[in-house]
C-alpha cells in the first residue's frame, strides 16, 4: 500500500483562477500532494491543464492525484488517481495503474467505507461529507463526528491495516484538532486553501494543528 500524505489539496473551479494557478499558489504554501479536480473540461483541455500542473508539483516535489480519469492519469504518469463510487472500479484501476501508484476511494457511509476496508484496494480513503460545501453543493448527507469515530473503531476491530481515512467536506480549521482526536489520518481540503487571502499562513496553521496533535507530517 502506498504511503498517503495526511493533507490532500484539490483544485476546484474558480472564476478568477486556472487550476494551474491554484496548483501553483497551493505548492507555494507547502502543500505537498495536489489534487486536480477537473469538471466537464473537453480531453485536449484536460491533458494541458494536467501537464502543466504535473509540472508545477515537479518543481515542489508535491505529488499529483487526478480526480475520476484514469485515462489522464496514466497518460501523464501521474502519482495517483482518486475514483469515488460512480466512477471507474478500484480494481480494474489498480491493474492498470499499477501497485507503486496511489489509488483513492471515497466513502459516504459506514458500510461503504468497510466495503473498501476489506477489499483493500485503495491507498486511502476520502470520508464524507464533513460540512455542507459550495465545493459540492449538491450533497445533502453529512457524517457527524460521532459516526466518523464510531467508524474507525470498527476499523481498528479488524484484523488487517487500517486504510487512512482523510476527512472530506467543508472542513474547517476549526474541526481539524477534533477529528484527528478522533482518529483520522487526515483531511481532504480545497476552499479552506483556495479562498484564504494567506495561503501560506493557512497551511501553516493547519500543519501547527497536526503537530499539536502529535502527527509528525514529515513521517
Ligand atoms: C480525497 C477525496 N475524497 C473524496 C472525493 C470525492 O470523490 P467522488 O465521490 O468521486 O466525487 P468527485 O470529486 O468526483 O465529484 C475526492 N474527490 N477526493
Ligand atoms: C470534492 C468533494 N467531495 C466531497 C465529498 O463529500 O465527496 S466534498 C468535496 C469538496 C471539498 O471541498 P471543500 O474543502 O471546499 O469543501
Ligand atoms: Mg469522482
Amino acid at each position: 500500500m502506498m504511503k498517503s500524505s495526511r493533507i490532500h489539496y484539490i483544485t476546484q473551479d474558480m472564476p478568477n483562477k486556472t487550476h494551474q494557478q491554484l496548483a501553483l499558489e497551493a505548492c507555494q504554501a507547502g502543500v505537498n500532494l495536489v489534487q486536480l479536480r477537473l469538471k466537464e473540461k473537453e480531453k485536449g483541455e484536460m491533458l494541458k491543464i494536467a501537464l502543466e500542473t504535473q509540472k508545477i508539483c515537479k518543481q515542489f516535489k508535491a505529488k499529483l492525484v487526478i480526480n475520476d480519469h484514469l485515462d489522464l492519469a496514466l497518460a501523464i504518469d501521474a502519482d495517483g488517481v482518486h475514483l469515488g463510487n460512480d466512477d471507474l472500479d478500484h480494481e480494474i484501476a489498480r491493474t492498470e495503474f499499477g501497485k507503486n501508484k496511489i489509488i483513492g476511494a471515497t466513502a459516504y457511509t459506514e458500510t461503504e467505507a468497510l466495503y473498501h476496508q476489506q477489499r483493500g484496494i485503495a491507498d486511502y480513503m476520502g470520508l464524507g461529507t464533513f460540512r455542507k460545501t459550495r465545493t459540492k453543493p449538491e450533497i445533502r448527507n453529512f457524517l457527524s463526528l460521532q459516526q466518523i469515530k464510531s467508524l474507525i473503531d470498527q476499523q481498528k476491530q479488524l484484523d488487517h491495516h487500517p486504510i487512512p481515512l482523510l476527512v472530506i467536506g467543508g472542513v474547517k480549521i476549526s474541526d481539524i484538532k477534533p477529528l484527528l482526536s478522533a482518529g483520522v489520518y487526515g483531511i481532504a481540503i480545497a476552499s479552506l486553501i483556495n479562498e484564504s487571502e494567506d495561503k501560506k499562513s493557512i497551511y501553516r496553521t493547519i500543519q501547527n494543528i497536526f503537530q499539536e496533535s502529535g502527527i509528525d507530517l514529515n513521517n
